[in-house]
């Protein structure tokens, strides 16, 4: 995937000052900087949440793929009650609500594809548990599990290891790797050298621009 040239902000401030970079397709990219530096930004940019002011995205096969515009974002588990009173199961099936609308019932396939990213994500023995009752990490996997759901080719990820500790963040990492090797392109935020050390492909950002590392 080709960044060209991008700027995004808010009200009369760029964030993103002619960002341009390369996106590894199938691999797993982290997007470092210091804070503010644009992460959350340029990841709202790819999902789409977040308008271009100027510059352009390409997909790599974005233009013969439907599914490649149709990207996955997995906010930051802060942004997500604890209180929520949704099981483990409830949570992955909302991801299928691209696929099938809200409020209509699964079908088998469904069902189908929400197991097997539990599984892939190492949650399918929390699938009735409340998303209130999970450790941070087991939380985190969830949300990861809801972006694979929706069956993207890219899955973007904000910040999944903020507040982990060490094992759960290598647990993570190798979730998110595994996911790669499966063919989705991953790209994640985060503050954590080490994480940032395990992905293949590092994109720094300072000062509205980017420099791959
Ligand atoms: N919705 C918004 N409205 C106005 N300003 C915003 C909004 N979201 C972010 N900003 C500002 O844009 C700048 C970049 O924020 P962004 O969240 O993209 O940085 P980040 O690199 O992800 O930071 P962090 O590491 O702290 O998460 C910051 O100065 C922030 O205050």
């Amino acid at each position: 995937m080709l960044l060209d040239d991008l700027y995004a902000g808010y009200g009369r401030t760029d964030v993103l000052k002619g960002v341009s970079a390369e996106i590894p397709e199938g691999a797993v990219t982290a997007l470092v900087g210091p804070n503010g530096a644009g992460k959350s930004t340029l990841l709202g940019v790819l999902a789409g949440t977040v308008p271009l002011r100027r510059g352009k995205v390409t997909p790599d096969r974005g233009a013969r793929s439907a599914r490649a515009a149709r990207p996955a974002f997995v906010v930051q588990r802060s942004a997500v009650p604890d209180t929520l009173p949704l099981t483990v199961r409830a949570t992955v099936a909302m991801g299928r609500w691209a696929h099938r609308g809200l409020w209509r019932p699964l079908t088998r396939h469904d069902r189908a594809v929400v197991a097997r990213c539990m599984e892939r994500t190492g949650v399918a023995d929390l699938a009735d548990r409340g998303l209130g009752e999970l450790s941070g990490g087991q939380r985190q996997r969830a949300l990861i599990a809801q972006g694979l759901a929706q069956e993207a080719d890219l899955l973007l990820l904000d910040e999944p290891s903020a507040g982990l500790d060490h094992e759960a963040r290598g647990r993570i990492g190798r979730t998110i790797a595994a996911i790669a090797a499966e063919g989705v392109t991953v790209v994640h935020a985060t503050h954590f050298a080490e994480e940032a050390r395990g992905a293949d492909h590092v994109l720094t950002l300072g000062g509205g621009r980017a420099a791959a590392v």
